[in-house]
């Protein structure tokens, strides 16, 4: 752990369920590779998590079954440690490419700006070479200009110990935001190309692994399924997916079971399975020196653990302790970041937040929420171009752009990225009717299919309970995270606040018991009203609905300057479209050149939350 990072509390655990073939799956760790230095559950560091890996690969050889560890992208974009050095990721693509990773693909994070991409195919591909899997997704070279898959399209191998032959495939999500540097082909075409299709017809294969930057409960991963499913109707397939931010385990049928662990550091996934055929080894009895049979099931089992990303729980699953856990790698990894963290400067102050301020933890709007701080605090007062003078204006954000709470206490560097890590700037369309204005902010809040691609969301709701599935989704569950609490085995009053997940599995699948947190769902986008004429409801915006005709007053102003932060333009352009006006990008232009909502956030902190 970072030698600043609160010390782990104990806690009662559940130990992990080893089997035949295990794994450790990380997702969406968006640069939090420092660990959270704020919270203990989550205070282990990269470095930690190679001593994990090192050590449970010890064990894994001492009883002879097999350990692979998985990757499913959105590394970066996140945290002072990728966002804050010059050029962004000049630390973490190294300190990342540290951990010995089996196999591994890309995120939409990874494609948004064509640098990143770019990064991802002279650095990172290499590093992994062999285990970095791009099914679905195509560069341009930069040096050639010509289009090439950024990675191999799959990878087959056969495990070390049991001697399991597992063929690897790793997809994205139908994503659409990249740059144009990358191409992603959609899942269902990429699963009827020649490739795909030859590759499900090997009969030695023992098992499927289908990685992927993609929801449990999506279409894209039901066609894979599907696809492979109508080729190889009894070989099991293990499914790793991320990008929703959740703690989730999906059941596609007897023999295929999908595991995503969460985000930002906070969980590392264990996934076991158990009765696999072993078509690699001469013979599959007691291929474990400890004497283990594990003998090809007709009904193999399969299990899964959410481990909470800090040292106790690292030293009760390896039945280490601080001594005998770290190892060599696993420390210099560590001391790596720390001097990353302090070349970047992160813990330099900005200001002390006064009180805790939540995404997901309290209802929008309410006092400690995130949101309304932003909403009637920071914007009414940093949003203003001095070339508009005094215009009434409007501004709309997607809460997506905003990816984590601030904690009481001191306001950072790493806490402006952890915040708002983005580089979007401003623009706007002035002399919008406010007639037509008003009523935008319902229109994007709308889960409109017919707007809105269901893969393209602008919603980001972490780690909500509420499964953000489009219900036309055949593997749709409309309550795959129940917010019922599970029952702990001890008083709720003698835990600590944590995941308490429900998922296929039923409640047992968190590595730590836990007292139960709420998550509340928060809308698409908020608005801030600024400079309105006093007699109106001003900077206080309704929440989430339009302005009540009976809340309007004559001094209505009849026209505003309608700002956003450009990530949204294609969707305000659309909803204003839908609204019977006919915008065009060209109406469109910069406002408050140079700023970013990042920018607002980190002055305002300085101008208004002093340190005592
Ligand atoms: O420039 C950007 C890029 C992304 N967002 C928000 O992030 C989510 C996607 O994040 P995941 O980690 O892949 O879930 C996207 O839907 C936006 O809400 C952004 O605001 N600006
Ligand atoms: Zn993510
Ligand atoms: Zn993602």
């Amino acid at each position: 752990a970072q030698p600043s990072a609160a010390p782990p509390l104990s806690a009662p655990l559940r130990d992990l369920p080893w089997g035949q073939l295990n794994f450790l799956h990380t997702t969406d760790t968006h640069g939090w590779h420092a660990g959270h230095l704020q919270e203990p559950s989550f205070s282990a560091d990269w470095g930690d998590y190679i001593s994990f890996a090192e050590r449970l690969h010890e064990r894994a050889d001492d009883e002879g079954v097999d350990l692979l560890l998985v990757d499913t992208g959105d590394r970066i974009e996140g945290n002072g440690l990728y966002d804050a050095s010059d050029p962004k990721g000049k630390y973490t693509l190294d300190i990342f490419a540290e951990q010995d990773i089996d196999v591994l693909c890309s995120g939409n994070h990874e494609l948004y700006k064509s640098n990143s991409s770019e990064a991802e195919y002279s650095v990172t591909v290499p590093k992994f070479a062999g285990n970095y899997i791009a099914s679905n997704l195509d560069i341009f070279d930069p040096k050639t200009g010509e289009q090439r898959p950024l990675a191999q399209r799959y990878k087959k191998f056969t495990t070390k110990n049991q001697g399991i032959r597992v063929l690897a495939f790793g997809f994205l999500f139908d994503f659409t935001g990249n740059a144009n540097n990358t191409v992603v082909q959609k899942v269902e075409d990429a699963i009827k190309e020649k490739w795909f299709q030859q590759a499900i017809r090997d009969r030695e294969v023992d098992l499927f692994l289908v990685i992927g930057h993609i929801l449990l409960r999506s279409i894209e991963f039901a066609s894979i399924f599907h696809a492979i499913r109508e080729q190889n109707w009894d070989i099991p397939i293990q499914i790793f997916g991320g990008h929703t931010h959740i703690r989730d385990y999906a059941k596609y049928d007897s023999k295929a079971y999908a595991l995503e662990s969460g985000r930002y550091m906070e969980t590392i996934g264990f996934m076991s399975i158990t009765g696999l055929s072993t078509g690699g080894k001469e013979t599959t009895i007691s291929n474990a020196p400890s004497g283990r049979d594990f003998k090809p099931s007709a009904s193999p089992s399969f299990s899964r653990r959410y481990i909470d990303n800090n040292l106790f729980s690292f030293y009760h699953h390896t039945s280490l302790n601080e001594t005998t856990f770290p190892t060599i790698h696993g420390r210099n990894v560590s001391s790596m970041i720390s001097s990353a963290r302090k070349k970047l400067d992160l813990d330099k102050q900005f200001g002390c937040a006064p009180k805790d301020y939540w995404t997901n933890r309290v209802p929008y709007p309410s006092e400690q929420s995130i949101f309304t701080w932003l909403q009637d605090e920071v914007l009414p007062s940093k949003i203003h171009d001095p070339s508009r003078g005094d215009t009434p204006r409007m501004l709309i954000t997607n809460t997506g752009a905003v990816r984590f709470d601030i904690f009481k206490g001191p306001f950072t560097v790493d806490t402006t990225y952890t915040v708002s890590p983005f580089t979007n700037g401003f623009r706007y369309i002035k002399d919008v009717p406010f007639s037509v204005a008003k009523r935008l902010l319902q229109i994007l809040n709308q889960e409109v299919p017919q707007l809105w691609p269901a893969s393209q969301s602008l919603a980001y709701v972490s780690p909500a309970p509420l499964g953000q599935t489009h219900p036309s989704n055949p593997l749709y569950n409309p309550h795959p995270h129940a917010q019922t609490p599970l029952t702990p085995l001890k008083e709720d009053k003698d835990l600590t606040p944590g995941y308490t997940t429900t998922d296929d599995a039923g409640t047992d699948g968190d590595d730590t018991i836990h007292a139960p947190i709420t998550f509340y769902r928060v809308p698409n986008c908020i608005e801030s009203r600024i400079a309105f004429p006093p007699t109106t409801s001003s900077s206080k915006t309704e929440t989430n609905t339009q302005t009540p005709t009976s809340m309007q007053s004559e001094e209505d102003p009849t026209a505003i300057d309608l700002i956003y932060v450009d990530f949204i333009e294609s969707y305000i352009l659309l909803a204003l479209k839908f609204l019977g006006t006919d915008y065009e990008e060209r109406d469109t232009a910069v406002y408050m050149r140079g700023e970013t909502l990042t920018s607002v956030i980190a002055e305002w902190v300085g101008e208004n939350w002093g340190c005592e």
